[in-house]
């Protein structure tokens, strides 16, 4: 029988330091997010990063915090029961990191009697730390524990017309009554060089601002070029008018260069210079969680103040809204039908 399995990051089990810190270290001793050999990787993670930074973010998580846990793992659950109520096939829901693991969600889908599985990655767009770790992963428990379990997974679809449908629509409903001036297209920031390393032609990736517009096969694995295609394709669809939209990258951390530019920084400098009503939208998030809801809608909103703003409209990610839950349905169906 098939089934279906959703995946999407992982919060942490609560606001508590100890919790936060558990999970951190499980996320960032992930050798597709901080890509360095393990000894330095540890040394970065476990010398320096957990020393200060479980309780800046338990704070953080504090502020977003629902009665009902984390607002990422709360809407991924919302999805899940909506997506379920669309098709007859069981669809259960991990996350990479944290309690609720890929493995735990592949047994629970086996004592239903599945074994053809299909996970969907709840990414957008492609990335070594997300989209691949979560893939590797699955690949990784099959061998090992479920060697009868066929998996396969949803590909990005960062440009699928029917995805850039619902995204378009969620954006036009919050911002068609707006007299905004710009609006920002804030994707999570990767390292440049998680770009370059899933350059699979070796020779087309500069990060010159030139090659995500060349066509080429490196695409399939660009996030650079994905985040880019999408903001262009919504555009397209609600007929922005060049310069008054652009693409930004958000939640940088350490000190290696990220994908340019910065969000915080993009802004700072359009209230600067004097826009006054801006709008946001984080496509590479389709649950709100904390990096839309603290660090864009408030930290973000606070920027923008400081240096003169006056409006600043966060768009909703697609949560569970009723015609995302029924476009994954779709795609679920179209995969069962093969
Ligand atoms: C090297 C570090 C990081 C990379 C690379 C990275 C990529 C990446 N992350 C997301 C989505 C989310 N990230 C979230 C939180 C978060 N991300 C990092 C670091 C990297 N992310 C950290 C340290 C944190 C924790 C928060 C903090 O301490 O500030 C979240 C939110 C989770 C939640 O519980 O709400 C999401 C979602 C993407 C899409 C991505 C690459 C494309
Ligand atoms: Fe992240
Ligand atoms: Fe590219």
């Amino acid at each position: 029988m098939k089934g279906v399995l959703l995946v999407n990051l992982g919060s942490p089990d609560s606001t508590d330091p100890k919790d936060v810190k558990r999970y951190l270290d499980e996320f960032l001793m992930d050798p597709r997010v901080i890509d360095v050999p393990y000894w330095l990787r540890s040394f970065i993670v476990r010398g320096i990063i957990l020393n200060t930074r479980p309780k800046k973010s338990a704070e953080a998580y504090s502020k977003i915090w629902w009665k009902e846990g984390s607002p990422l793992i709360v809407l991924s659950e919302r999805l899940q029961d909506k997506v379920q109520s669309h098709t007859n096939l069981p669809v259960g829901l991990a996350m990479r990191y944290g309690s609720m693991t890929i493995k735990k969600g592949l047994e629970d889908l086996i004592s239903k009697g599945v074994d053809d599985v299909l996970i969907i990655p709840l990414y957008p767009q492609f990335a070594m730390a997300t989209t691949e770790t979560i893939t590797v992963l699955a690949d990784e428990l099959q061998k090992e524990y479920f060697p009868d379990l066929k998996i396969s997974s949803l590909p990005a679809f960062y440009n699928k017309e029917a995805y850039i449908n619902i995204l378009s629509n969620s954006i036009n409903e919050e911002i068609k009554d707006l007299d905004y001036e710009h609006l920002l297209f804030s994707y999570h920031g990767v390292p440049e060089r998680h770009i370059k390393k899933q350059d699979i032609t070796k020779s087309h990736c500069k990060i010159d601002g030139s090659c995500c517009n060349t066509p080429s096969e490196a695409h399939q694995f660009c996030y650079r070029h994905q985040c880019y295609e999408t903001t262009k394709q919504v555009a397209k669809k609600l007929q922005l008018e060049e310069g008054t939209y652009s693409t930004s990258f958000q939640s940088r951390l350490g000190f290696d260069p990220w994908l340019q530019p910065y969000t915080d920084r993009t802004i700072e400098r359009l209230g600067l210079e004097g826009t006054k009503k801006m709008a946001i939208v984080t496509p590479a998030f389709v649950s709100d969680c904390l990096e839309t809801l603290e660090e864009i809608a408030m930290e973000g909103k606070e920027l923008f103040k400081e240096v003169g703003g006056k409006e600043f409209t966060t768009v909703a990610c697609l949560n569970d809204r009723n015609d995302w839950a029924e476009l994954i349905a779709n795609w679920i169906n179209d995969w069962s039908k093969n």
